[in-house]
């Protein structure tokens, strides 16, 4: 039997990048980014942008793919605010679009959303069938595509995961690790809760459960629907910044470290366009039973990504007072 051809959309960012990595030996990969690409066999033009609706549909049965896993989305939360109708079409209108085509053509998706699909009441650690309430246009534009997902008939993974951080890319984490040596002070919220998860640990998984569902046969059925993806444990946004700093100055003590005090602030002190739930805790029991998975503390990738990016920051230390 020929290796199966995994059609992965997003390849060029936080997840993309790694499930590049993570997802090549699992058998073709035709990896497409926002500039698209040619068919290997055929040579055909692939679209990659998923704002190109009709060529995004056209692209699927081109490829073939007996999976098509979509890394790609709109994901700046705040901007979506003011863009909502672009958030819509490339988290809901274009995921609709490669739902169907999967269903089309029998292709398993796979497709990533957020805890930002809960409006965070409570403490408990919210489990797939709760009650969702997205607090903001990006919440709402990506509980729009799982729900386009789910109506297409297409079997699926919807993965819902949070926090996340990776080698390519900005996130929280870049930032934080910037304004440590940039200020004396670093004001950070300390009442939303969730759990740093890294882009690798968001690919091996990914992987893992294709294989699983792929090399299952007519038992896969069983695995569509709806998991939390997120490391072990929770914390704050604060305590997030807090763990990163101190590993960064032990991996590099000559990084030009400014920051005195990293200050627990409450989320009406740092005002934001978008409203972010305060428990994003994700409970991820059903993706850990399902697959046989032991996820890792969410410490454990920080401070590893902390290693890797240690050799960086000692290059290139700010030299300015700027803040
Ligand atoms: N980042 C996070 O903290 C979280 C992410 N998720 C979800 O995980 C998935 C992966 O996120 P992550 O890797 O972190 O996100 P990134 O922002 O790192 O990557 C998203 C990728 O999508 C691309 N993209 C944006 N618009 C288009 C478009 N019109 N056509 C093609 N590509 C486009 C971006 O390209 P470009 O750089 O050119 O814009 C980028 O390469 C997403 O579904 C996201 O919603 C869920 C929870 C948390
Ligand atoms: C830079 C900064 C942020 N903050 C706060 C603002 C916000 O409440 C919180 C996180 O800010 P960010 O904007 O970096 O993170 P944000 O973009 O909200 O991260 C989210 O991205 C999307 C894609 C998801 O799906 C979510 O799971 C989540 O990872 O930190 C501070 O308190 N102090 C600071 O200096």
């Amino acid at each position: 039997m020929s290796a199966p051809r995994i059609l992965l959309l997003g390849k060029d960012g936080q997840v993309g990048w790694e499930l590049q990595r993570a997802l090549a030996p699992l058998g073709e990969l035709v990896a497409l980014g926002r500039a698209g690409g040619t068919e290997p066999a055929t040579g055909a033009p692939l679209v990659g942008d998923l704002a190109d609706l009709e060529g995004l549909a056209a692209t699927v049965p081109a490829v073939r793919p007996a999976a098509i896993v979509n890394a790609a989305a709109y994901t700046t939360v705040d901007q979506a605010e003011r863009e909502p109708e672009l958030a819509q079409r490339i988290n809901a209108d274009a995921v609709a679009v490669l739902a169907q085509a999967a269903a089309r053509c029998g292709a398993w998706l796979v497709h990533y959303s957020t805890d930002y699909v809960f409006d965070g009441r409570g403490e408990r650690p919210w489990r797939e069938d709760d009650p969702t309430a997205p607090l903001s246009v990006y919440g709402h534009s990506k509980l729009a595509g799982e729900e386009a997902v789910r109506a297409s008939g297409c079997r699926h993974l919807i993965l819902r995961t949070q926090w996340v951080y990776g080698v390519r890319g900005g996130n929280f984490a870049r930032t934080m690790l910037r304004l440590a040596r940039e200020r004396d002070v670093l004001r950070v919220v300390d009442d939303q809760w969730g759990a740093p998860t890294g882009a690798d640990l968001i690919a091996d998984v990914t992987a893992h459960a294709l294989h699983r569902v792929l090399s299952a046969g007519g038992a896969a059925d069983t695995f569509s629907g709806t998991y939390h993806l997120a490391a072990a444990g929770a914390t704050t946004w604060c305590g997030y910044a807090r763990y990163l700093v101190e590993q960064a100055r032990q991996a590099a003590p000559d990084a030009g470290w400014r920051v005195q005090a990293i200050e627990p602030i409450p989320t009406a002190a740092y005002p934001t366009p978008a409203r972010r739930p305060s428990n994003g805790r994700l409970d991820t029991t059903r993706l850990q039973t399902t697959f046989g998975l032991h996820l890792p503390p969410w410490q454990h990738g920080v401070a590893r990504w902390v290693a890797s990016v240690a050799p960086t920051l000692r290059c290139c230390a700010p030299t300015g007072t700027g803040h």
